[in-house]
């Protein structure tokens, strides 16, 4: 337990990571500004009113000194050595446990930028290692040709980078934060990148930037043991920048007039472009290249000058405070306007003869005179209101800047500014204040662009000056951020009261209320699956007769305690700076060496993955309501999958209030994470669930649904062996559209679960499934996979089936239909989740499903031996052959996400390399198949297949129900 000083005390628990060490016994989440932050990109309220003023004083001079001095940076940086990849201990046997690039120095793990306001903290931690099977992995990579000389190996999602600050002020607290998360272990000292390594701590060398890291350097030596190494700030400044622009996606975007927008930028395009950083100071460096830059100019007047000025003639206490003020603020109180001066005209009204230039263009309502009007009244200071003087010397200041940018841009012909720095704290007034002082001197020529990442160029910098760490050699895509988690969630104490036992709400009810009528309950009795198989007791009457497991609560807490007793329905608040940068963190980037570009997409640059783009706001306010009334049901599942402890609880409450209070700050800002999307909203609540420490919430229900459909597997293979090929093809696409109901992330699908219906639901679709779908091109998918006209057709050399949901949806859908792929001589690729996400199956939990299946089955047996999917019984197989050398292959890929859905432009290179034979890919499940790739045009043939269970989906997308079904077939691109 490490105390924190200052207002907010954190508690620190050294065995887990981030969230848990560091939730915040302070029940008050939305406290103001508090000591330690994580990157605060809030307050993007956007004012009412009018931007049209700018500041006409010219001739304000630079006094800051004129550093000029050209600094050109060593680009000889060592380059990443992907020949040595085995990383630690034994690579026969394992894949590496680390992301990052395994050289023989160590990578740092954390670095600083010590500024006048603030300090800024990077730092790097590791995923556990959730590789899977090896051997596996080994044969699938000797299949796919992956050798280790030619390629990365590094396991998927293995680290994220960390950003989060501290006021300078508050340096102990900064100390302390590091020391709790023995963030000055390791280093570049140490050989193994790895915190449980030992560290000599009198050798740890930390780097640094800003002028603290000579100022502090002492303390840093005496309280943590570090020495610093200092690292010059504006190499630093450029190096983060140019990072930033060539690896984040949506890193940079304009604001303008209260509309944000992500710019595309072409990394062969970057230079020059100039960077302002408006920290306390600010500088302004012309950027040729990557370690070529200048400093061209800076000024005085910056971050701390407001800060500074603000606090003395307001009395604010914090400078969030202070902007919040200036959000109800009217500068006209005490800014000299030109009306003021011309007696309510406009200066460009004035007689011509009087006017020379009529291009100046001033409206009574410009600012001429900043504070201006304080020289002529008999006012004193406390005469003006607080929130008027700090919007005046927002404005005053962030025109400056924005005039002074713009004239060095002009000096060396610069068309794109960038800004950073924790002054535009994110602030939208602040930003589209900055914006229209280079829209307007520059008449539209230049653009001033903002960072996300603003205040942590210098610490990035930093991080990167490691030598051989190999991190600006990362290609785009390699360092994603995939949602801003990471930091702790200051969750807070369990409150509210507990709920009642959670498992009566498993009462059965009927489901004619659910079901809709074009597929009637009381068909269910009917014939069977209308074969001629003499089975009396088909398989579904098994399944049925199993149901009860499956619907069957999951074990809970003992009665009387719950993990949802916190959890508040998130509500959206306006009209204010918003605070909650303080509880959530907004500053991780994921580092995913190993994630490439899918290279069956015909056209990665037009790829969209999101098919519902939550821009139109009631879309997003649906979908908010959506994720919120499910999220009572995600926390039961999350803290009963971790036995449901006090420990479990309280994560489960944090977790909700964590997602809660991101979907609160999505509703009020969409694009505050990077253009959002519904997948986006889907994988931010993986992510979420993940930083609470909840890594497998559905672990005990998906054990249990393979089991289930694991048992009656043998008999549905035998009553599709009786059936001739197009009623087995046919009964292959039912069976999979039918059990892609078995879906714990659809608030229909938990209902059903819930009142135990799913299973008679499941049955009666797979019974009658009425065609045509709302999609149908089965018949041609018919046509291609058995020909017409006595044609056989040519089989499709190897097919990836992008399997979804564990259980029946797996187990009885996909691999039956991978069964009859495999028998007509098609490799068969399973691309499953690195990481579960719902009640996904994933590929480290596919082997043993497999294995299972394959135990009461030759033709999968075989296949999955030729696969390498069951390397211990190779040399024990059923009948002691070697039959397997020849056989097809079922293979096993993990696809590089844990979430619902799946993004084509970064997927692992396993799966890059397993579809470069592909000729056919299946996409199977809503999230896959709908909300993401729906429109997606493959180089490659392409089938598509979902159950919709979501009503306004189904409107949508398909102009259908719930529980309407699509196969969507398309040919090669
Ligand atoms: N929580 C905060 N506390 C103090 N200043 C803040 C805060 N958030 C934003 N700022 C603004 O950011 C400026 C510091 O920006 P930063 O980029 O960190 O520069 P420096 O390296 O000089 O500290 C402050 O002067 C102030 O204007
Ligand atoms: C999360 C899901 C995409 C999973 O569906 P799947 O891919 O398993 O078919 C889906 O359950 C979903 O969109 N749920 C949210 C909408 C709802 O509750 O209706
Ligand atoms: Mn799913």
């Amino acid at each position: 337990m490490a105390g924190l000083s200052g207002d907010q005390v954190l508690e620190i628990d050294d065995k887990t990571e981030d969230i848990q060490n560091n939730i915040n016994k302070d029940s008050n989440c939305d406290s103001n500004l508090t000591n330690r932050e994580v990157t605060d990109k809030a307050g993007l309220v956007v004012r009412g009113e009018e931007n049209s003023n700018n500041n006409n004083q010219g001739g304000e001079r630079d006094m800051a000194p004129p550093a000029s001095n050209s600094i050109h940076r060593s680009g000889s940086r060592p380059q990443l050595d992907l020949s040595k990849a085995a990383i630690q201990g034994s690579s026969e046997e394992r894949d590496p446990t680390i992301l990052l690039p395994n050289q023989s120095d160590d990578i740092s793990h954390l670095a600083l930028d010590i500024g006048g306001s603030l300090i800024k903290l990077v730092y790097f931690s590791r995923h556990e290692d959730r590789s899977i099977d090896d051997k596996r992995k080994k044969t699938v990579k000797e299949r796919l040709g992956i050798s280790n000389g030619n390629r990365r190996s590094y396991p998927i999602l293995g680290g994220r980078l960390h950003f989060v600050k501290f006021e300078t002020s508050k340096l102990n607290e900064c100390l302390d934060f590091i020391s709790s998360k023995q963030l000055h272990r390791g280093g570049i000292d140490s050989h193994h990148w790895n915190s449980e390594a030992p560290a000599n701590e009198n050798a740890v060398i930390k780097k640094a930037t800003g002028g603290g890291a000579y100022k502090f350097a002492d303390l840093f030596k005496e309280r943590l043991g570090v020495s610093i190494d200092k690292e010059d700030e504006m190499d630093c400044l450029v190096a983060g920048a140019n990072f930033l622009l060539k690896a984040i996606r949506h890193e940079a975007f304009t604001h303008m007039e209260g509309h944000k927008e992500f710019v595309q930028l072409d990394h062969n395009d970057l230079f020059p472009y100039l960077l302002v950083n408006i920290g306390s100071g600010v500088s302004m460096i012309k950027v040729d290249g990557d370690g070529k830059f200048q400093r061209v100019s800076g000024t005085n007047v910056g971050g701390g000058t407001y800060w500074g000025l603000g606090r003395l003639l307001t009395k604010c206490k914090s400078f969030d405070e202070l902007l919040e003020l200036s959000q109800r603020g009217d500068n006209r109180t005490i800014d000299m306007l030109v009306g003021d001066i011309y007696g309510g005209m406009d200066y460009s009204k004035l007689p011509p003869s009087i006017l020379k230039s009529s291009q100046i263009g001033l409206s009574a309502s410009t600012i001429a005179s900043s504070f201006g009007k304080a020289i002529s009244d008999k006012k004193e200071l406390e005469d003006y209101r607080p929130e008027d003087i700090s919007l005046s010397l927002l404005r005053m200041i962030s025109y400056n800047i924005g005039q002074i940018s713009y004239l060095n841009a002009l000096r060396f012909g610069l068309k794109r500014i960038f800004f950073g720095g924790f002054f535009i704290r994110g602030h939208a007034y602040t930003m589209d204040t900055i914006s229209f002082a280079v829209h307007f001197w520059s008449q539209g020529e230049a653009q001033a662009m903002f960072l996300r990442h603003e205040g942590f160029l210098g610490a990035l910098g930093a991080f990167m000056s490691y030598e051989k760490h190999g991190l600006d050699d990362l290609m785009v895509h390699q360092l994603v951020e995939r949602f801003p988690m990471g930091a702790p969630y200051t969750g807070g104490k369990i409150h509210g009261p507990p709920l009642g036992d959670l498992n009566e709400k498993a009462s059965i009810v009927g489901f004619c209320d659910i079901w809709p009528e074009s597929i009637n309950p009381l068909e269910i009795n009917g014939p069977g699956l209308g074969l001629s198989c003499s089975k009396r007791i088909s398989w579904m009457e098994k399944f049925v007769l199993k149901g009860t497991e499956i619907t069957a609560p999951v074990p809970m807490a003992p009665p009387g305690t719950t993990g949802l007793g916190g959890f508040e329905v998130p509500s959206s608040r306006g009209g204010t700076l918003r605070s909650d940068a303080s509880a959530l963190n907004v500053g991780v980037l994921h580092l995913v060496p190993t994630l490439e570009v899918f290279p069956l997409l015909a056209n990665p640059k037009m790829y969209e993955p999101n098919t519902i783009d939550l821009s139109d706001h009631s879309e997003l306010e649906y979908w908010f309501t959506v994720l919120s009334e499910h999220l009572p049901d995600l926390v039961d599942k999350a803290v009963a999958s971790e036995g449901g402890t006090d420990d479990a609880k309280r994560r489960g409450d944090a977790f909700a209030r964590a997602f809660s209070a991101h979907l609160a700050r999505l509703m009020e800002e969409p694009a505050a994470y990077g253009k959002l999307g519904l997948a986006n909203l889907l994988e931010l609540r993986e992510e979420c669930l993940r930083e609470f420490q909840f890594h497998d919430a559905y672990r005990s229900i998906k054990q249990r649904e393979n089991e289930a459909s694991l048992a009656v597997l043998p008999d549905l293979l035998m009553e599709l062996d009786c059936m001739d090929e197009e009623a087995r093809l046919l009964t292959l696409i039912e069976g999979v559209l039918a059990a892609n109901i078995f879906d714990w992330g659809s608030r229909a699908c938990v209902d059903l679960y819930h009142k135990g219906t799913i299973i008679e639901i499941y049955r009666m679709s797979r019974n009658k499934m009425q065609r045509p779908w709302r999609v149908d091109d089965f018949d041609l998918f018919k046509e291609r996979m058995l020909g017409s006209e006595g044609k056989k057709p040519q089989p499709h050399n190897r097919a990836l089936l992008f399997v979804d949901n564990s259980g029946a949806d797996v187990v009885l859908g996909m691999l039956p239909l991978a069964r009859e792929l495999i028998r007509r001589g098609t490799e068969v690729v399973l691309v499953a989740n690195s990481l579960p996400a719902l009640n996904d199956v994933t590929a480290m939990e596919l082997p043993d499903i497999v294995a299972e299946a394959a135990k009461h089955c030759d033709i999968l047996r075989r296949a999955a031996e030729a696969g390498g999917l069951l390397v211990d019984a190779m040399n024990n197989t059923l009948d002691g052959s070697k039959e397997n050398a020849s056989s097809v292959p079922l293979m096993v890929v993990e696809n590089g996400c844990g979430s619902p859905c799946i993004d084509l432009r970064q997927v692992s290179s396993e799966l890059a390399a397993a579809a470069k034979d592909a000729d056919l890919i299946i996409l199977e499940g809503m999230g896959r198949a709908l909300h993401t790739n729906f429109n997606a045009q493959f180089k490659c043939e392409a089938l598509k297949l979902a159950m919709v269970k979501n009503q306004r989906l189904a409107e949508k997308l398909i102009k259908g129900k719930i529980y309407d079904c699509v196969c969507r077939y398309e040919p090669a691109n």
